[in-house]
């Protein structure tokens, strides 16, 4: 038999595997499957997410069937939570229960999933590796004691746009603002540049992490089909692989260097991440050891990059096209900071209207619209259940855009955060783009600083305009679903000097 037969062959007999699965689970739940949409044989519900725009077709059928609903897309359960009532009880309430993940088969290439603490399950691996990046990387006074290394990177950028300025050429935003976040990443790890941002050269670190996130951004097959498994149809697993490979090596590179380092001199003075892991690790290698040292880097760069980014740049988009926000937002700069001074991230908590319009920017623009979590058991949720080993989406995106819960979703105003005790920490589950529960995103601290000294610093040092005849009013806010939501085009905007 050739190829597709075989593909055909294999798919055919999971139908009548998954229909016989998908009526013994809807006995078993005497029919207390959350409601949605009737599968096709086969594909099950994968026909009502076809488009480029999923999050939207989640939203619309959640408006149809209600908050929480059921969906089979080939042969997963899907059960989609689109409220901020039922979101609270995933994630508050029983989120031991909801804690799991079900892996993208792109990230079983090299045993991510076995080392990755965005990938493991809530067990003692994952629980000592988020221990130390609560303790020994994102807590207030690790962030404190490394600033100073991110402080330079604005500067970097700021320079940047200054040089922009005098030939009057437009800056890619999205590019300066990925490039700037993963040398804030890198030296907040290495104390070391990754990339040179305004140059050609060195590119490769960012290439490898951006061609990783685009590879497992793509559909899978076997993600819907697990016995295409085995065969990897579309090559998504082994390409992964190969790009991880390479840039494990280039991580391996920087941590053989500063081992060798410390050869030489007993201290290296630095007050970086990969100093305090190599510290823990020399103490006690059981706690974490070289090999998940190189992992969890891996796993920084890849989830704290493009969210940082594309935040940023929606901030930029929207602050644009409502210039009331930037004269705001510039005299409250202009006031607590001083007019054309660059912002540390000391400074930010001085800055209340400016973090107004970094909440609303998540709110209205999460960088990851959806949530993938797991349950390993049957679980009872309002009168429902959802069955052992379903993939359950929380629809952030849905919620923060929610006409029950908000005035005017759909409109950017920052004001809505002023004086109100909501935020997106992960208590108000009305806008919970970091997540919340035990699984919330380790990152929060660091993004939230830099988010918002990056912002600030561009506002308070430049005016902006869109490149070419747009008005800023006329910047288009279409959304790009990938691994992140993004702007459907990069914003290119030119910086005057003021
Ligand atoms: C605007 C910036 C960011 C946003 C909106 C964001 C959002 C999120 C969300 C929604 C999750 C999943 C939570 C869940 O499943 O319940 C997550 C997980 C994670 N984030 Fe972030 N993130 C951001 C930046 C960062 C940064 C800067 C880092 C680190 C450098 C980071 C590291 C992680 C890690 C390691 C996880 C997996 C945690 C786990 O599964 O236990 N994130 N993030």
């Amino acid at each position: 038999m050739d190829y597709v037969g075989t593909v055909v062959g294999l798919l055919f007999a999971w139908t009548l595997v998954q229909c016989i699965r998908w009526l013994a689970i809807s006995k078993r739940c005497n029919k207390k499957l959350p409601p949605g949409p009737n599968p096709l044989p086969l594909i099950g519900n994968l026909h009502n997410l076809l488009g480029d725009q999923p999050h939207n077709s989640l939203a619309k059928l959640a408006e149809k069937y209600g908050p929480i609903i059921s969906l089979r897309l080939g042969q997963i359960t899907t059960v989609v939570i689109s409220s901020s009532h039922v979101a609270k009880e995933v994630l508050q309430k029983q989120d031991m229960a909801f804690s799991s993940r079900s892996v993208p088969d792109a990230f079983h290439a090299q045993n991510l999933s076995k080392f990755s603490v965005q990938w493991l399950p809530v067990a003692n691996r994952w629980r000592s590796l988020r221990k130390i990046l609560n303790s020994c990387i994102f807590s207030v006074s690790r962030l404190d004691a490394n600033q100073h290394l991110r402080s330079a990177k604005i500067q970097d950028l700021i320079a940047y746009c200054h040089r922009c300025s005098q030939t009057g050429e437009a800056v890619n935003i999205r590019q300066a603002a990925f490039d700037t976040s993963m040398n804030l990443l890198s030296n907040t790890f290495f104390s070391k540049d990754v990339v040179d941002p305004y140059t050609d050269s060195g590119k490769q670190f960012k290439d490898m992490v951006s061609t990783i996130m685009e590879e497992a951004s793509k559909p899978n097959l076997a993600d819907y089909f697990p016995i295409l498994k085995s065969i990897d149809p579309q090559g998504i697993r082994r390409r992964t692989g190969k790009h991880v490979g390479e840039l494990l090596q280039h991580i391996q590179g920087l941590i053989d260097e500063r081992l060798d380092q410390r050869t030489i001199s007993e201290t290296t003075g630095s007050t970086d991440v990969l100093d305090v892991l190599l510290n823990i690790s020399k103490e006690d290698p059981q706690e974490i050891d070289r090999n998940h040292i190189e992992r969890l880097f891996l796993d920084l760069f890849m989830a704290g990059t493009e969210s940082t980014s594309n935040t940023f740049e929606w901030a930029m988009v929207e602050v644009m096209r409502q210039p009331y926000i930037v004269g705001k937002a510039k005299d409250e700069l202009a006031e607590v900071i001083g007019r054309g001074k660059a912002i540390e991230e000391a400074d930010v908590a001085r800055l209340p209207y400016l973090q107004c319009i970094v909440k609303e920017t998540l709110r209205m623009h999460p960088p990851d619209p959806i949530m993938f979590h797991k349950v390993d058991q049957d679980v009872e949720l309002c009168g429902y259940v959802v069955p052992k080993d379903s993939q359950v989406l929380v629809h952030v995106r849905s919620i923060a855009r929610d006409p029950a819960i908000w005035e005017d979703p759909l409109t950017f105003k920052p004001e809505r955060f002023w004086g109100s005790k909501l935020d997106v920490r992960g208590q108000d589950f009305e806008v919970i783009p970091f997540g919340a529960g035990r699984r919330i995103c380790p990152g929060l601290p660091l993004a939230a600083r830099t988010l918002t000294a990056m912002l600030g610093s561009l506002l308070n040092s430049f005016d902006w305009k869109p490149e070419g005849d747009i008005k800023p009013e006329d910047l288009d806010v279409e959304e790009k679903f990938g691994i992140t939501l993004a702007r459907s085009s990069p914003l290119l905007a030119v910086p005057l000097p003021f």
